[in-house]
């Protein structure tokens, strides 16, 4: 009793000795540079405010009276309106002209690079003065058929083109000059993968150029092009050549009048402050919102509030089952479809050639691959393996040869023995048959996990919304993503990424699915989750094309062993064939440096 007694009293001591000891306070760095810094600069910026405020030569009161007077507010309307159309029509005009420029289309390039040759070299006021004296040049302005004599009308240049036409075209055409540059150096700065991603899931060219491209392009066309906005803004100053009461023109009249020059030009500059002001917090908006998928961006957090959602849903529910595969987990819903059987393709490649200049990639390659059946291609770097497979689905047209899917041609049309080239559309619309991953993933970083893998059904097949996102929730149950479906694919693991690639590739329910490398980009111990994936759709009855350095993975998964070299096929059989009796010297000389 005593000891307990004792015991307890020890405790209470060291309780009380904790209590009586002194807390520990944390003293802030100094940074005695940084405060002196502060300091100077609030005197200065009080210097400047009592100068500014308390000399009577600045006519605040004379500013105070003209502020918001009636000509002024008038004049910052046209002023606005000015701007508003400049950038509107210049965007629209400047967007075409950079399409034009990337089109691929010689004549346009040239036509597009004329126009911003001329139109950035011209002065702005010199372009509004032309513009302004087009009735001496034309009296009339007539819209007809050119060398004929028809006219669909004839106008009075001086009628149609008054001062603020002849303003708004010249603004038009000077900023379309300088804001297609820009949007191209956007557009240009968009990795090719995404175009070729979008392009292998037959996605139409305006939704390749709207949805995907230019999306991307807007983070870095947008401070370019703000700047191009604020600076048309102010540059509308320059109309006042043509008599136009625009702010600053309006500002002039009035101080030649009362000759209260300077609070009149602080009329003139604090309104220009408040529309720059305006513009900047329109620009943050705008930025914010096309920031989508970048990290710190607000997508970020919401990312990982609804990520949070998802997997509360997941958690409580009852009826998913988790199935370990070799390094990751794959969850599986009662849905079943973890096997749903796909209908494969067969491949036929015959005597396929492609050339790169004067390299020749592959040299008359023939292969038949049967529907439903799992094809590893290897050998050394360079020997054509991913061209070949960017062949099948006509991302690289042949110089020679044929390939066909199910006896349907995805390039050409074969009429009596000729080949006629197909239009991009048709050949988007036959490659829906054809899944491909990529070993760069290339999923649209602006889009959530689930965007990127409705993008194709809805945009291509045409499907519903909410039908294709149910289904792409069970392909993501697939891969073992169903916790992800609002992440954007900066926020996913190099695996995560590649096993959504091939949810999207999925989502067509393709016949024939191509892999170019799916692990070569991953860390060691990422390779092993998406060899698991492409391990299980090994059964699922779609036919797999895989160009792969994973020799153990080929082994296991393949039914066909192909071997290529130089561009061409040198020896193809079972695993076991090729890799435990190779017959060609080359295969096994590539073998025995690999394995
Ligand atoms: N667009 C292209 N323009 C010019 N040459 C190209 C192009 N694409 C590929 N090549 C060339 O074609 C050859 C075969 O390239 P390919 O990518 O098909 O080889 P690979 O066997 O897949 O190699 P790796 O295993 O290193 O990816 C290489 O010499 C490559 O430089």
């Amino acid at each position: 009793m005593n000891a307990i007694t004792l015991d307890t009293s020890t405790s209470r001591l060291a309780e009380h000795k904790a209590q009586i000891q002194p807390q520990r306070r944390v003293v802030p760095a100094r940074y005695p540079a940084r405060t002196f810094g502060t300091v100077v600069a609030a005197g200065t910026l009080l210097m400047i405010a009592a100068s500014v405020l308390g000399n009577p030569k600045w006519g605040w009161p004379v500013f105070a009276q003209w502020f918001f007077a009636e000509p002024v507010i008038v004049s910052l309307g046209q002023t606005l309106l000015l701007t508003a159309l400049g950038t509107l029509f210049g965007s629209l005009l400047g967007t075409t002209i950079a399409l034009a420029r990337v089109s691929g289309s010689p004549l346009l390039a040239w036509l597009a690079w004329g126009y911003v040759w001329l139109f950035r070299s011209i002065p702005l006021i010199v372009l509004l003065l032309l513009l302004n004296n087009l009735g001496y040049l034309y009296a009339t302005i007539s819209l007809g058929v050119p060398l004929t004599d028809f006219r669909f009308g004839s106008w009075s240049t001086a009628a149609l083109i008054s001062p603020f036409v002849a303003a708004v075209i010249g603004l038009t055409l000077n900023q379309a000059a300088f804001s297609s540059e820009i949007i191209r150096g956007g557009i240009l700065g968009v990795d090719n993968g995404q175009r070729e991603a979008a392009a292998a899931l037959g996605l139409p060219r305006r939704r390749q150029i709207f949805g995907i491209v230019l999306p991307q392009a807007m983070r870095s066309i947008l401070p370019a092009g703000f700047n191009e906005i604020i600076n048309l803004a102010k540059g509308t100053s320059v109309v006042y050549i043509l008599a136009l009461p625009e702010l600053f023109y309006t500002v002039q009249v009035i101080y030649r009048r009362n000759l209260e020059v300077v609070p009149l030009l602080m009329v003139a500059t604090v309104w220009y402050l408040i529309i720059l002001t305006v513009l900047s917090v329109i620009q943050r908006r705008i930025e914010r919102r096309f920031s989508r998928g970048v990290a710190g961006s607000q997508g970020a957090g919401s990312f990982v509030r609804s990520a949070r959602i998802s997997l509360r849903r997941i958690d409580s529910s009852a009826s998913i089952t988790r199935m370990p595969v070799r390094g990751h987990t794959l969850v599986r819903g009662d849905t079943g479809s973890f096997h749903r059987p796909v209908k494969g393709g067969t491949v036929v490649i015959e005597g396929a050639v492609k050339r790169f200049g004067d390299l020749e990639v592959l040299k008359g390659v023939s292969l038949t691959i049967p529907s439903g059946s799992v094809t590893v291609i290897i050998g050394q770097s360079g020997s054509g393996k991913s061209t070949l497979l960017r062949t099948i689905n006509h991302l690289e047209p042949l110089n020679a040869g044929l390939i066909s899917i199910d006896g349907k041609l995805i390039g050409y049309r074969e009429d009596a023995n000729i080949l006629h080239e197909l239009k991009e559309a048709e050949v988007l619309r036959r490659r829906v048959d054809v899944g491909m991953v990529f070993q760069s993933f290339n999923l649209f970083p602006h889009m959530t996990v689930l965007e990127n893998i409705v993008e194709a059904p809805v945009h291509v097949r045409g499907r519903p919304r909410a039908e294709a996102e149910a289904d792409a929730r069970v392909l993501l149950t697939r891969v073992g993503l169903s916790d992800k479906v609002d992440a954007y694919p900066r926020q996913l693991s190099g695996g995560q990424q590649q096993r959504v690639a091939i949810a999207r590739a999925l989502a067509l329910r393709p016949k024939v699915l191509l892999f170019d490398e799916p692990t070569s980009a991953l860390d060691p111990e990422l390779v092993g989750e998406v060899l698991g994936v492409i391990r299980e759709l090994a059964s699922s009855g779609t036919t797999l094309i895989i160009v792969t350095h994973e020799m153990g993975f080929a082994r296991e998964v393949a039914d066909t062993v192909v071997f290529m070299d130089q561009g061409r096929i040198v020896e193809r059989g079972t695993p076991e064939q090729v890799f435990s009796r190779p017959v060609h010297p080359r295969t096994a000389e590539f073998l025995s440096k690999v394995l």
